[in-house]
């Protein structure tokens, strides 16, 4: 089974580097293509996968295809490969705002395509990946495409229409939670504590606190009110986050997120 990369990038780097820490493919049975020759050197010397420079022998080699460039250049990418792929093989993008109808036109021929959303969580086997597929995409490649993608993450396939709420709640969350573990990691300096320590501090929490909801399937409220002591700490915090407009602030952010990738 050969994989085949096209822009080996961050995020084509987190699925591979998340799908050879499992095992499941053996790093010279990938194959990257890169404009960058810095990209494609970056994913050799990390994960010892081949590379080269030619998007349409990636095509050629590969049983199933990641389509990982942004997704400005998905056109010309599919414009070069797209004489290249045959029925059989498989193509995953993972792109928001490209369509499989969009797909289908520019492939011009059947193709079978899985398109997905993932994220870089991928990276430490993580992730969380949501797919949908088009018409010509068999039972067998499908639970092929559930195990490849559940290498590094959670997977579940999605009605199309989802995926644009996807890309907010998942495939860009993480810069938001990023974002959200920096500006605690700073409140927490600026309260004395070394730096490094703050980011583990505030990192831990948040993992802990989503292992939670994962793992008690309790609502989010309840878990919170369980840490909101009456006349405690917790309650006045939540309080002027609730002041500052936090939660209307990430609607907001997903809502523009969401409309970025409906009109990609
Ligand atoms: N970074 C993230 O968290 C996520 C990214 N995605 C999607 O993954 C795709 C890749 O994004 P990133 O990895 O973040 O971008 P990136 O910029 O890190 O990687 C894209 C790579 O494609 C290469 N490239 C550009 N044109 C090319 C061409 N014609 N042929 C071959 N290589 C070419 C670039 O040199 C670059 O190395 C995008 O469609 C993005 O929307 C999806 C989910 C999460
Ligand atoms: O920012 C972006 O466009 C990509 C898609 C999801 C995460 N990163």
């Amino acid at each position: 089974m050969k994989l085949g990369f096209i822009g080996t990038g961050n995020m084509a780097g987190a699925i591979m580097g998340g799908i050879i820490r499992k095992g499941i493919i053996k790093p010279e049975e990938i194959i990257g293509s890169d404009i960058s020759e810095a990209g494609r050197e970056k994913v050799r010397e990390l994960y010892g996968i081949c590379v080269t420079d030619d998007n349409r022998k990636v095509a050629a080699e590969s049983e199933v295809i990641v389509l990982s460039v942004k997704p400005q250049f998905y056109a010309e990418a599919i414009a070069q490969i797209r004489d290249c792929i045959s029925e059989e093989q498989l193509v995953i993008t993972i792109a928001p705002g490209k369509t499989l109808s969009w797909l289908e036109e520019q492939f011009g021929k059947p193709v079978r395509i899985v398109r997905t959303m993932p994220n870089t969580p991928a990276l430490v086997g993580e992730g969380m990946t949501a797919a949908c597929a088009n018409q010509y995409v068999t039972e067998e490649n499908r639970a092929y495409a559930l195990e490849l993608l559940g290498a590094f993450g959670k997977v579940e396939f999605v009605p199309e229409h989802l995926i644009d709420a996807v890309v907010a709640v998942s495939g860009s969350s993480p810069a938001y939670v990023f974002l959200f573990i920096e500006a605690m990691a700073d409140a927490a300096v600026a309260e004395g504590m070394p730096r490094q320590q703050a980011y583990q501090f505030a990192a831990q929490a948040v993992y802990g606190s989503a292992k939670m909801v994962l793992e008690t399937g309790k609502h989010p409220a309840e878990l919170k009110d369980m840490v909101c002591s009456p006349a405690g700490t917790t309650i006045e915090a939540v309080r002027v986050l609730e002041e500052k407009g936090f939660r209307s602030a990430v609607i907001e952010a997903m809502k523009a997120c969401a409309d970025v990738s409906r009109n990609l």
